[in-house]
């Protein structure tokens, strides 16, 4: 992975550029099946998505360690099919996967990281004691990587990701496992190193919080496609109208209620999950009684009907789920 000069970095203002990408991997398993993407530098940028939608195998082509079947992906400006060195020493990857050496004390497989980067005798132990200090692992720095908590062990194989100064940064669900606390602890620490650095970040996710509070861009990818892109507010506003929840008295009435809500003209969307009802529908007064005063009509009793903005959740669930759409 090492190379002794750098490349001139290319790609203008863009970090990341995919165009149709596809990838099937043997026994016909179609992993990624068009992919777009354009990923600003400077940006963080979330890849939300179900499990087996494509996200490692989109990181995994990034980070030039797997081939497309079809289509281009650059990172800064370099081909992964054809660049893979110039691309792989600037950028870092943290796969899913525990990738430190569990044996080897922190110092130690920090150290391990900046040899194979090169970086030079002078610069390693200041880099470190930096990394060590930025994650919180000074005073764990002898301690060995598998005597460490879960959140600790994941913010050691961040700095290991990012010890040669990276310019993209790819992370693949980096916080997968952890309690909220020790999430909250990573955000804090990763935020302002990316910050810093100057890094361009790319993660994986299936926490809707963090793409919220996190992401200045997000894609939200299925079944090896992207459903849905844009800013997290950008994508809310998609949704018109406003989230109705209703929950019925009796969960038996919940397809008699969908039959129901199927017959007000102005509902966009309607879901039956576990009892409860998700519509989307007018952002009115109006609409709301609508649907209380139909329920009532046909003798069936709502419990509750709560009304809110579109969250990421809603968007989420509407491009990934097979939802009711009157216009289909
Ligand atoms: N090495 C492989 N060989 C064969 N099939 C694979 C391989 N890696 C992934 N797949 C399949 O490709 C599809 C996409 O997997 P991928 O790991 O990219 O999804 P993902 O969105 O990262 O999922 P998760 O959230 O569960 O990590 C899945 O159907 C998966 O089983």
């Amino acid at each position: 992975m090492p190379m002794a000069t750098h490349p001139t970095e290319t790609g203008g203002t863009v970090a990341v550029e995919i165009d149709q990408l596809e990838k099937t991997y043997s026994g016909g398993i179609h992993a990624l099946r068009g992919i777009n993407l354009s990923i600003e530098k400077g940006s963080i940028f979330a890849l939300l998505g179900p499990n087996g939608a494509g996200k490692s195998t989109t990181m995994r082509t990034l980070a030039t360690l797997t081939q497309a079947t079809a289509g281009t992906a650059k990172v800064l400006g370099f081909d992964t099919s054809t660049e893979s060195s110039q691309i792989r020493q600037k950028i870092g990857y943290v796969p899913q996967t525990k990738c430190s050496d569990p044996y080897a004390s922190v110092r130690d497989n920090l150290l391990f990281q900046a040899r194979v980067y090169r970086i030079r005798r002078g610069e390693r132990m200041v880099r470190i004691d930096q990394l060590m200090s930025d994650f919180g692992l000074m005073d764990s720095a002898s301690c060995m990587a598998s005597q460490l908590s879960g959140g600790m062990r994941r913010r050691l194989e961040i700095a290991m990701g990012i010890v040669h100064k990276p310019t993209l940064l790819l992370l693949d669900e980096p916080t997968v496992g952890l309690d909220p606390d020790a999430r909250l602890e990573l955000w804090d620490m990763l935020t302002k190193a990316v910050d810093r650095d100057k890094m361009t970040l790319v993660f994986s996710t299936h926490y809707l919080d963090e793409v919220d509070q996190y992401a200045s861009k997000v894609a939200i990818i299925d079944a090896g496609r992207v459903m849905a892109e844009g800013s997290p507010a950008e994508l809310k506003r998609c949704i018109e109208g406003k989230m109705y929840t209703v929950e019925l008295a009796r969960r038996s009435d919940g397809d008699a209620a969908m039959e129901i809500i199927r017959q007000i003209p102005r509902v966009t969307r309607a879901l039956q999950i576990g009892g409860k009802l998700h519509i989307t529908g007018g952002a009115d007064h109006e609409f709301s009684q609508q649907l209380s005063q139909l329920m009532k009509s046909t003798n069936i009793e709502i419990l509750s009907l709560q009304v809110a903005q579109a969250s990421l959740g809603d968007v989420y669930t509407r491009v990934t789920t097979k939802a009711f759409d009157p216009s289909a």
